[in-house]
């Protein structure tokens, strides 16, 4: 399938002094998408988010905004995309009302009317007369993004939008992530250290460390590669690995170094091999269910490539 990448790196790097924070950057970020970067701190991530929005520029490379390229054609670009790199300034004392319509003359948009839309989509209409310094941290997130929204964006570009807030903070956010993605039709990149965070929010996610891309995958792909697994120590396992083979011939066994017994996404529930070491007079001495975490993913695709 070819798909319509709105944002495209082909071998960015980026130095700084001599450290080399990006080395031979791709992503492809396809129309529509909700597209995860995923990295520890210091992996590069604010580095490629500043590149795109072209605060700072690269080295080599080439950045692509809707299949265009060269400065001048990423500036026009750009002015179709809404970014959260570090948090805008708020004027401590205006109000979030004022606050956005200040943004609103800065960027040049006309419509007075677009204030109270975007505050009611983004969720702090409620909060609209209040000062900036008295809102918390999840509502300067909602008018940061306001503000990112106010020139309708076809892209938003967001460095660590989850980071610090609370449990229902991140739900708000995530559902908000949705509602712009599927009703607006944004296609949104946005960044985190904590994969979990984005998990239920990207469907795409790329995996950045120290400054190169491991990977890039689909949520689905990634779901199907964190497998189940059951563990089983019985008493004679060269036995039961040979009425595993008979009894459940489509399960995926392994012998690990200690004699356990690995199945990797056992096809029956565990008491199956539970009864059938009973049936044949093996004794089951551990049988443990576990599922490959998303964070584990990662720890093992950095670990590859080191
Ligand atoms: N202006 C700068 N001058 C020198 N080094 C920098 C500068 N900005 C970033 N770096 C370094 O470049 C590397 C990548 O930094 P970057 O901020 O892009 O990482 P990050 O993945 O966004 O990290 P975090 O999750 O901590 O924000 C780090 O080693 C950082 O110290």
């Amino acid at each position: 399938m070819n798909r319509e990448y709105v944002i495209e790196t082909k071998s960015v790097t980026k130095s700084y002094g001599s450290l080399l924070a990006l080395d031979g950057v791709s992503i492809h970020v396809a129309r529509g998408s909700i597209y995860g970067l995923i990295g520890d701190n210091g992996a590069g991530k604010s580095t490629l988010l500043k590149l795109l929005a072209g605060h700072i520029f690269a080295a080599s490379g080439e950045i692509l905004l809707f299949g265009k390229t060269g400065e001048k054609e990423l500036e026009r670009c750009r002015r179709q995309t809404g970014t959260i790199i570090e948090q805008p300034g708020f004027f401590p004392g205006m109000t979030a009302e004022q606050m956005l319509e200040y943004y609103r003359i800065q960027k040049g948009v006309p419509g007075k009317e677009k204030i109270e839309e975007i505050l009611k989509l983004t969720g702090i209409w409620e909060k609209r007369k209040s000062k900036c310094k008295t809102l918390s941290l999840g509502q300067k997130q909602r008018l940061g993004l306001a503000i990112a929204l106010i020139s309708e964006p076809q892209i938003l570009i967001l460095d660590e939008p989850i980071n610090g807030l609370d449990p229902s903070g991140i739900i708000e956010l995530r559902n908000l992530f949705h509602r712009l993605n599927q009703e607006k039709n944004i296609t949104i990149l946005l960044s985190s250290h904590i994969l979990t965070e984005l998990q239920q929010t990207a469907d795409t996610f790329g995996f950045l460390h120290k400054g190169r891309i491991l990977e890039e995958i689909s949520s689905e792909k990634l779901m199907e590669q964190c497998n189940d697994y059951l563990n089983i120590t019985v008493t004679d396992p060269q036995s039961y690995t040979v009425l595993l083979e008979k009894h459940a011939p489509k399960d995926s066994c392994l012998v690990l170094p200690d004699q356990s017994i690995e199945i990797t996404n056992p096809m029956r529930k565990p008491e199956f091999y539970s009864q059938l070491a009973a049936e044949h007079g093996i004794l089951i001495k551990s049988l443990e269910q576990r599922h490959a975490s998303l964070e584990e993913y990662f720890i093992n695709l950095k670990g590859v490539s080191k």
